[in-house]
């Protein structure tokens, strides 16, 4: 007998209110400890896709199952104890502690362990995404990079086995976005981020799923799919890879000529 895949997309289609389509024909299986970067121009349906994937959204048609078991069928608390969102826009009390807010993550687990385990487990979250030193500010006292890694502690706390992020790196310096996706990478877990920054892809994700005009035009490992033609066919790039100290660093040409002759 196979072992399930931990994430599977099974003919995924969603309307607007209006009829208008938003995501068609969308299928794919990922294996457990994947990273999966959804990648794709401004409209794509990255999130759409995302929102049906974490159940933010309810499907239209197909199913989502993770660990083999239908999202349909899960309850509220059963679907957070498995799986952390991060969205786009997450909008927290601004009056919170930053350490209370990270913390909320926890309730779905509360009673896993106890609360000392609970305590040491944040602390440990909080030195984690570098915001040990401001655990007793106020969440609107943040600057918005370091908001951003406290809604990504957030959900850390929730010590989920899968985590999906819609652009983690939002608002995050150039070190700062290094290190987060490092962290991410190195939890062990199943991640799907939708990821505006190509360059950080093969880097940090193990697959990608490429999106244009509400359909997934590729999926698969990381190498095979985000190649130089499949980027321009994509969006309209030049997608380059530079031989630096045995490594390939990957960049993209954006100048655009935008005065016409
Ligand atoms: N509830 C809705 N009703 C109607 N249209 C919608 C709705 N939600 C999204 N759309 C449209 O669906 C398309 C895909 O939106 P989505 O937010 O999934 O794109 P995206 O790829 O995440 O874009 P971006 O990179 O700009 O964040 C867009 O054209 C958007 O205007």
């Amino acid at each position: 007998m196979t072992t399930p895949s931990f994430l599977v997309a099974e003919d995924l289609e969603y309307f607007a209110l209006n009829g208008d389509v938003l995501l068609q024909d969308v299928s794919f299986e990922l294996a457990e400890g994947s990273i999966l970067a959804i990648a794709g121009p401004n409209g794509a349906g990255k999130t759409t896709l995302l929102n049906l994937l974490c159940g933010a959204e309810t499907l239209a048609l197909g199913d989502v199952l993770v660990k083999g078991h239908s999202l349909k069928r899960l309850s509220a608390k059963e679907r957070a104890r498995i799986i952390a969102v991060v969205g786009q826009q997450e909008l927290p009390d601004g009056r919170l502690a930053l350490r209370d807010y990270v913390a909320l993550g926890q309730i779905p687990i509360r009673a896993d362990r106890s609360a000392d385990a609970h305590a040491k487990e944040l602390n440990r979250i909080m030195d984690l995404t570098s915001l040990a030193a401001l655990a007793d500010k106020r969440m609107a006292q943040l600057s918005g990079g370091e908001r951003q890694r406290a809604h990504i502690a957030r959900a850390l706390a929730q010590n989920p086995s899968l985590l999906f992020l819609d652009e983690p790196t939002n608002h995050l310096d150039p070190d700062a976005k290094g290190r987060m996706l490092s962290l991410v990478a190195e939890l062990g877990i199943t991640v799907v981020m939708i990821v505006h920054d190509l360059v950080m892809i093969p880097e940090f994700a193990t697959h990608v799923a490429l999106m244009k005009s509400t359909r997934v035009t590729g999926f698969g490992r990381v190498d095979e799919v985000l190649t130089p033609e499949r980027v321009r066919e994509t969006f309209g790039v030049d997608y380059l890879c530079f031989h630096h100290e045995g490594r390939v660093i990957p960049a993209l040409d954006i100048r655009r000529t935008t005065v016409s002759t």
